[in-house]
């Protein structure tokens, strides 16, 4: 599903990855940890081509991402889950909007994306917030819209920057329960973490980024 072939990326001459070389087959489960400046965010962004390698290769879904135009970077994002370090919702739209307007993207038909956002909505615990702003909820349940609208999609891929980051550890565990469940049914799932803890309760492979050097890649907490 993924490869990193010997991949660098610089910013104003400062190394944040450093031939960085893995494979994530389809179906796999990884965290992504290490200390804050590591370079787990820019991993994440190379995979969804918000960035490209100065050097090196990104392959995703059998594509190598350099290559890709604009349309078929928006092809594939459309296959992609990504839950943001900062959310990203809309900040104009309603909580149910945000979720329908990824699933208008993929062509539903209205009755099927509202169908979807609703139970989407009830998975995450937030179905009466259905008509809020983001701006009326808590961090935390932003953050649980912006898993919401990555798992609706029923993505092929999920990629999640820090998704616990706001929540409680009861919340956390319940939010860890559905990437599981995508798991299971055949999602590939990244996510970026500096939460031993949580990689303690949910164990699955680990790859350990320092100094945006990839120094270990084992099963469970580092
Ligand atoms: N857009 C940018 N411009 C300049 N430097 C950047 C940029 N993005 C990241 N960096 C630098 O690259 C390095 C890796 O950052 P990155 O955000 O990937 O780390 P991280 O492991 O995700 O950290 P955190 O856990 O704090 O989110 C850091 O030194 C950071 O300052």
């Amino acid at each position: 599903m993924i490869r990193l072939e010997n991949v660098t990326k610089t910013y104003c001459g400062r190394p944040a990855l450093v031939g960085i070389s893995t494979v994530v087959e389809k179906g796999e489960f990884v965290f992504l940890t290490g200390p804050s400046g590591a370079g787990k965010s820019t991993l994440l962004r190379l995979l969804y081509r918000a960035e490209v390698p100065d050097q090196g290769r990104v392959v995703v879904a059998g594509q190598d991402l350099t290559t890709l135009n604009r349309r078929e970077v928006a092809e594939l994002r459309r296959r992609m889950g990504v839950v943001f370090q900062d959310f990203k919702l809309l900040r104009r739209r309603t909580v149910g909007e945000n979720i329908t307007f990824v699933l208008d993207l993929l062509g539903l038909p209205e009755r099927e994306q509202q169908r979807r956002a609703y139970h989407a909505l009830r998975q995450v615990g937030l179905q009466h917030r259905l008509s809020a702003l983001p701006e009326e909820l808590s961090g935390g349940e932003q953050q649980r819209v912006a898993v919401a609208r990555a798992l609706v999609v029923q993505p092929e891929l999920i990629l999640a920057d820090e998704p616990t980051g706001n929540l409680d550890p009861e919340r956390s565990h319940e939010l860890m329960g559905f990437f599981r469940e995508a798991n299971y049914r055949g999602t590939t799932v990244v996510v970026a973490t500096h939460d031993v803890s949580l990689i303690a309760a949910h164990p699955a492979r680990t790859l350990v980024l320092e100094r945006g050097r990839l120094v270990q890649d084992r099963w469970g907490p580092p």
